[in-house]
């Protein structure tokens, strides 16, 4: 593995029920980037998350995380994981969660205040979570991944539906965080957000289409925008 990297994942192979969900997949994390997976709805995306998180049964290939196998208890604390289902408790409030989870990850407490003015919640953190928007839930849930300040955050589709302003302020959060030296490797079905990375891994149909930068991808496909350009390689697969 390159000194930069953070993740190091090699021939992947996963079957989900009796589906073949990701088909010798390679690629590399870099350290302190955005590395933006996209791809339509089913294609693997969170499959890959998860084996890199090292919840995920594989069926064969290697994943390496900050130089440890995926899921070593080792890196417990030194990945932060948002999953795109709330994984907090409805009937306790914001401020209770995270003072729940700090514990839990031996995070200090001061990182509750910390991480609730990252994510933008100041004002919430009496609120019953039960009782929050859906942008807001998924805000306490990147809270949540933010505590301990991990050196890899992967972070499932954590922009859904949130407004455009939210939206930016969180992609400017995640720039942040990447020009501390984090790894953010960070899944979404909008093309619009891909922009937003300095890598990107185009998945579909369980095996990447393109793993390279933004502009790469549009000198290579001659394209203006990354829609397109995902369309582009999508095409040339299918006549090969
Ligand atoms: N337990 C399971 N049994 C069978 N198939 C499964 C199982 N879990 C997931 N799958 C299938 O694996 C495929 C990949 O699922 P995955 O959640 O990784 O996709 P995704 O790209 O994250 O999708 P989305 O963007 O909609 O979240 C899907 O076709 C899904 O139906």
């Amino acid at each position: 593995m390159t000194s930069s990297a953070a993740v190091e994942v090699t021939g992947l192979r996963v079957r989900r029920g009796n589906r073949l969900v990701l088909r010798d997949v390679s690629c590399t994390i870099p350290r302190g980037s955005v590395t933006g997976l996209l791809g339509p709805s089913g294609c693997g995306k969170t499959t890959l998350l998860r084996s890199v998180v090292g919840v995920q049964i594989v069926e064969s290939g290697e994943v390496t995380v900050l130089g440890a196998p995926a899921g070593s208890p080792g890196l417990r604390n030194r990945i932060g994981y948002a999953t795109q289902s709330p994984s907090v408790y409805a009937d306790l409030t914001v401020g209770q969660n995270l003072r729940y989870f700090a514990a839990v990850l031996r995070a200090p407490r001061s990182d509750v205040r910390r991480v609730i003015d990252e994510v933008g919640l100041g004002g919430h953190e009496e609120q019953l979570v039960s009782s929050l928007s859906g942008g807001e839930l998924s805000r306490t849930s990147l809270a949540v991944a933010l505590l301990g300040k991990p050196e890899l955050l992967v972070l499932d589709e954590p922009t859904v539906g949130l407004d455009p302003l939210l939206r930016d302020e969180l992609w400017m959060l995640f720039r942040v965080l990447a020009d501390r030296g984090v790894a953010l490797l960070v899944s979404s079905h909008v093309m619009d957000e891909a922009a937003r990375c300095e890598r990107l891994l185009l998945m579909r149909d369980g095996a990447f289409l393109a793993d390279d930068t933004p502009s790469a991808l549009l000198s290579a496909t001659d394209t203006s925008d990354l829609e397109q350009a995902f369309l582009s390689l999508v095409r040339a697969k299918e006549a090969a």
